[in-house]
């Protein structure tokens, strides 16, 4: 797992450091050499590097020395002389790279910049970093949109310029890179809102040779989950196993109106390695379910006059409930009072129980008081795992609306604090999704736009189910297993989008493909054994 770092867990982690002996003026040598070494990966024989008034230009200046040192021809763009740069460690490695052979440049005009860009092979952009705040000032607001018109290969020290570290927004417009040399830990805005279009791959540089034995002496803003992390889970079928002992999912699921997400989301439980799956629905739409789904029984649930759950769904769906490895309540049941009814009572039961899509909203329903007014949650054991999306989540929450990485995150832990379960997660879906527990945030690989379609969710709930029946021996961290299927979700993704093609991607085209998903995420994982790349960190 990679952490990912606030800004402010990054400053502590800077103090952390220096307490150890290795001071800031050091960083910045080891930053700008780190950055150095990330352009000269593209054999470069022209550099332009544009510095600000701060520490991310003292990365700049470092790395300028360098480059020129190995031969190559650096001009550097500042907005002030070398003795005028207020940051004092910034003017002094400014000043030392002015006495070497790279040609600086104070001030120039837009033309005069677009010329030296035009003739750059890589443009290194050390302009802004963690202390950008406010609105674009002038040069910057002129510099940026030149780069992002005339550069031919941008690389930016730490966070493009004008991308805000924290929340990744972008206000006005911000350096696009093609790859961000990101120092000691990338900073959650790198992965946040606008935070993916701008960065390119991001490269991560520990600077710091004991960096692991501090940087858990900080909190860590989420953590990045490798292929590796989930190797547990990857494990072939043992041969002397039975149907039952694989586990057994409840899909409570579908109305006569949305009876296909009930057919998806058991589809899809059974493919990710449930031995044993069963659909509980409205008995009007049971047959049709039945049809669709030749292996799994479907069990007949009252149902109310518009085919959704009726005032007697509850006993029956918990009854049956009672003997699964997992419980899946939501697609396609609407919000009907019989299904309020059938998720109050689901969530008494000792049973893992995931919940996705009406269901949430039902729950947002339930806890209309507040999550630690609901009972139903916090004096719960067994396993709870949600499964909103942005919208879904506002609704939990009861707050405006979710619209990034970092308010998706902020809105998960506001409900996993209301409840104060280890045994309860959110993940939350977005363009980034986060898995969220008491304990950590995780982020595993996300995946392509192509997933962004219709009953991709029913798609994703039941994986989770699934796995979550197959592993009923596990005792957590259920993070970990949720980042699992998560993982597995966004591998169907990028095969479906291989097969189909990007914009002819449908959700049950994932279905089919779980188990080249599974296969996919075993070859990650033992290339992660092979080769460990302590500085890489894939873009989400
Ligand atoms: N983490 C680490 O361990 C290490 C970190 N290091 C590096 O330090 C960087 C952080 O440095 P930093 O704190 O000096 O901030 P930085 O981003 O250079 O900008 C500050 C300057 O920009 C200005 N400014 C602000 N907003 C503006 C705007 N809208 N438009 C225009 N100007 C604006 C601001 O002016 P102000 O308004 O605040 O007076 C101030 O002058 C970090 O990203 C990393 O690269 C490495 O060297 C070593 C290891
Ligand atoms: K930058």
């Amino acid at each position: 797992m990679k952490p990912i770092l606030s800004c402010e867990e990054v400053r502590r982690l800077e103090d952390c450091i220096e307490a150890e002996g290795t001071s800031k003026a050091t960083l910045m040598e080891l930053a700008g050499e780190f950055a150095a070494s990330v352009v000269a990966a593209s054999d470069p024989k022209r550099v332009l590097i544009l510095v600000g008034f701060g520490n991310n230009g003292g990365d700049g200046w470092v790395a300028a020395d360098i480059l020129a040192h190995k031969g190559i021809d650096v001009d550097v763009v500042s907005p002030v002389e070398p003795d005028e740069i207020p940051a004092a460690l910034a003017r002094h490695v400014a000043r030392r790279t002015a006495g070497r052979d790279v040609n600086i440049v104070i001030g120039p005009s837009r033309d005069e910049l677009a010329e030296l860009v035009s003739r750059a092979d890589v443009v290194v952009d050390a302009i802004l970093g963690t202390g950008f705040h406010g609105s674009l000032r002038s040069p910057f607001s002129i510099w940026i949109p030149t780069v992002n018109e005339l550069a031919a290969e941008v690389v930016a020290i730490d966070v493009p310029s004008g991308l805000d570290a924290e929340t990744g927004t972008v206000e006005e417009d911000a350096i696009r890179a093609a790859r961000t040399a990101t120092m000691l830990a990338p900073k959650i805005g790198l992965y946040s809102a606008d935070g993916p279009d701008y960065t390119g791959e991001i490269l991560c540089g520990g600077l710091y040779d004991r960096l692991d034995e501090v940087i858990d002496d900080v909190d860590h803003a989420a953590e990045m989950v490798e292929p590796i992390d989930l190797i547990d889970f990857l494990e072939p079928l043992p041969s002397n196993i039975d149907k039952y002992s694989r586990g057994s999912v409840l899909v409570v699921a579908g109305s006569s109106s949305y009876p296909g997400a009930a057919i998806m989301a058991a589809k899809a439980a059974a493919r990710a390695g449930a031995g044993y799956v069963a659909v509980a629905t409205p008995a009007t739409c049971a047959n049709l379910i039945r049809m669709a789904l030749p292996s799994v029984p479907v069990i007949d649930i009252p149902a109310d006059s518009r085919g959704a759950f009726g005032a007697a769904a509850r006993r029956a769906v918990c009854d049956a409930a009672k003997k699964f490895s997992c419980v899946l309540c939501g697609p396609g049941i609407t919000t009907a009072a019989g299904c309020i009814d059938v998720v109050s009572g689901l969530l008494k039961l000792d049973v893992p129980l995931v919940l996705d899509a009406d269901a949430l909203n039902c729950l947002s329903k339930l806890s209309i008081g507040g999550l630690d007014e609901t009972p139903e949650l916090y004096r719960r054991e067994a396993p709870l795992i949600l499964t909103p999306h942005y919208r879904e989540l506002s609704r939990l929450v009861d707050e405006e609306a979710v619209r990034d990485l970092g308010g998706a995150i902020e809105a998960a832990q506001r409900l996993l604090w209301a409840a104060g379960s280890d045994n309860f997660i959110v993940i939350a879906k977005g363009p980034v999704t986060a898995v969220a527990g008491v304990e950590k945030v995780l982020l595993p690989v996300s995946g392509p736009a192509s997933m962004a379609t219709a009953g991709t969710g029913d798609v994703l709930s039941g994986i989770v189910a699934g796995t979550v029946a197959l592993n009923h021996a596990y005792e957590g961290p259920w993070e970990l297993l949720c980042s699992y299927a998560v993982s597995l979700h966004s591998y169907t993704g990028f095969i479906a989008a291989d097969r189909y093609g990007e914009k002819s991607v449908i959700a049950t085209d994932l279905i089919d493909v779980i188990g080249d998903a599974m296969a996919l995420a075993s070859e990650e994982a033992l290339k992660g054994l092979e080769d460990v790349p302590a500085t890489t960190a894939k873009g989400a």
